[in-house]
């Protein structure tokens, strides 16, 4: 990246703390607002809430998130055209609705590359994390957990795992200097992070060794206050210090510019309880005995051979994905080592399932990975688990009768709802298994390389 370009939105740190006061006048300007709080301690809302009755702490909690929704970046293309992108536009992105034509880099990749860190807001330090050791990697569950995603009516809040964030932020080839966090000089605390992880990437004709970039996560009370453009030049540095120029990366948000939108469809699972949650609602002369019926699928599966994946099955299922992906123009190109690292089943992390022929041949495969939430402000529940489907492949059984097996056995296994996006061949089994379609977009993004728009089933790419 061009120092001069570095330095169009790289702002001194007095000017970053500045962010969120501006036009306030300040006593006692020496003291950092958000040093301020991380020093008397996290102060936790809902803790505070605690005390007052249950009807008064939603009606709260509810304002609270109302009052923090305007705040973000925007969620629809209509929003983006009235945005000012006063970081991203200093990137190398394409613009907002303009049309790509070409392929190719966008800046040169012959330029030198800075070699200090970008500068923090005062009182907050680097902290490249260490996720071998048990206690950092709990830092980075909390800080994501309390931070990272949450419905916007204040209903779930997203739960990681150690054991996810190892299988997510660590496959073959992971850089420690990665996984970038932002700390409290005062009490160490973890108020950020972002990390990439290295990916080889087809897109269209071009095979480019690249990162996949995520886990962008601000603290709450830090929001708002220019670290995330901070966060995103000190991974894109620290990236080219390896000599990678592009990245994908996909989020809700639309930015300059998704080179594909997509949107995310749910099947129920456990329809009473996600009626209960609020999460789906009985549509127009549905009652609840007809909904349960609807989405009631068969007891047993009907695909012989089908079985969990084992270790032996790695170098079929590769050949298998290899070949059924080259058909996309968006998808990543995995060695047996990858395959082995995101497919073979990790307890509450990952789950494939193969169908294995008569004469050993692996025919098709089918992997999703397990989000679990935690349910906030309910009487009775208290955890939702949710199926996200990662790629599904198949040579010889029709895919919806491999997805509704699979459905069979999330269902059998406790979870509550199964989510695809309409990427790859969803498509083919989506409505006819009852998935609705959700009103959250993924947007996908290349930095660093244009070319044309590609369309949801032309994406052969899920990023976690
Ligand atoms: C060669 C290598 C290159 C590597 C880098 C490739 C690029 C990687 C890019 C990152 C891929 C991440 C993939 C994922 O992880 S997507 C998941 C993102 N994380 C969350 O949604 C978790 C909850 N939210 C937060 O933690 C904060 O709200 C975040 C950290 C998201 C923003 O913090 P905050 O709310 O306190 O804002 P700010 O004042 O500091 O900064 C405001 C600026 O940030 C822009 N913004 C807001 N949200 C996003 C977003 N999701 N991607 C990119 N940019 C985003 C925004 O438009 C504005 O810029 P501009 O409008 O002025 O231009």
């Amino acid at each position: 990246m061009p120092e001069n370009t570095d330095m169009a939105e790289q702002q001194s740190p007095e000017k970053i703390s500045e962010g969120s006061d501006a036009g306030k006048k300040q006593k006692k300007p020496k003291k950092n607002k958000g040093e301020a709080w991380a020093m008397e301690g996290p102060r936790d809302p809902f803790k505070l809430l605690d005390a007052l009755p249950e009807e008064k702490q939603q009606e709260i909690q509810r304002a609270l998130h109302l009052f923090s929704l305007g705040q973000g970046p925007p969620k629809n293309l209509q929003d983006a055209r009235k945005h000012n992108f006063r970081f991203w536009n200093t990137q190398p992105v394409p613009k907002l609705d303009e049309e790509v034509t070409t392929h190719g880099p966008i800046q040169s990749e012959k330029q030198s590359v800075r070699e200090e860190s970008y500068s923090l807001p005062e009182g907050f330090c680097w902290d490249t994390l260490d996720l071998g050791n048990p206690e950092q990697l709990g830092e980075l569950c909390t800080l994501l957990n309390e931070n990272y995603t949450e419905e916007d009516d204040n209903t779930l809040r997203s739960h990681y795992s150690p054991e996810f964030l190892l299988w997510a932020l660590c496959p073959p080839g992971w850089q420690p200097d990665w996984h970038c966090g932002v700390r409290v000089n005062s009490n160490r605390k973890l108020v950020g992070f972002i990390n990439a992880i290295p990916a080889t990437v087809q897109i269209y004709d071009t095979e480019r060794k690249m990162v996949e970039v995520n886990f962008l996560c601000v603290h709450k009370k830090l929001r708002s206050k220019r670290v995330a453009p901070v966060l995103i030049r000190e991974i894109s540095r620290r990236i080219q210090k390896q000599g990678l120029f592009q990245a994908v990366y996909s989020a809700s948000a639309v930015l300059p510019s998704p080179v594909a939108s997509c949107r995310y469809w749910h099947r129920s699972l456990n329809p009473r309880k996600l009626i209960e949650l609020n999460l789906s609602s009985l549509t127009r002369n549905m009652t609840l005995q007809r909904t349960l019926k609807l989405n009631r699928l068969p007891e047993a599966t009907k695909t012989s051979g089908l079985r969990l994946m084992a270790l032996a099955d790695v170098p079929q299922v590769q050949t298998l994905l290899t070949e059924y992906l080259r058909g996309f123009q968006l998808f990543p190109i995995l060695n047996q080592e990858e395959v082995q690292h995101w497919f073979l089943p990790r307890d509450g992390v990952v789950d494939t399932y193969v169908v294995e022929g008569t004469d050993g041949t692996i025919t098709a495969v089918m992997s999703f990975y397990t989000m679990s939430s935690i349910v906030l402000n309910h009487l009775v529940h208290r955890r939702l688990k949710a199926a996200y489907a990662l790629y599904a492949v198949t040579t010889a059984t029709p895919v919806q009768q491999i997805m509704e097996d699979i459905l069979i056995i999330a269902k059998a296994r406790g979870f509550d709802v199964f989510t695809a996006l309409d990427v790859l061949g969803n498509k083919g089994f989506l409505e006819p298994l009852r998935f609705t379609e959700g009103d959250v977009c993924m947007n996908y993004y290349l930095y660093n390389w244009k070319c044309p728009r590609i369309n949801p089933d032309k994406v052969g790419m899920v990023l976690k």
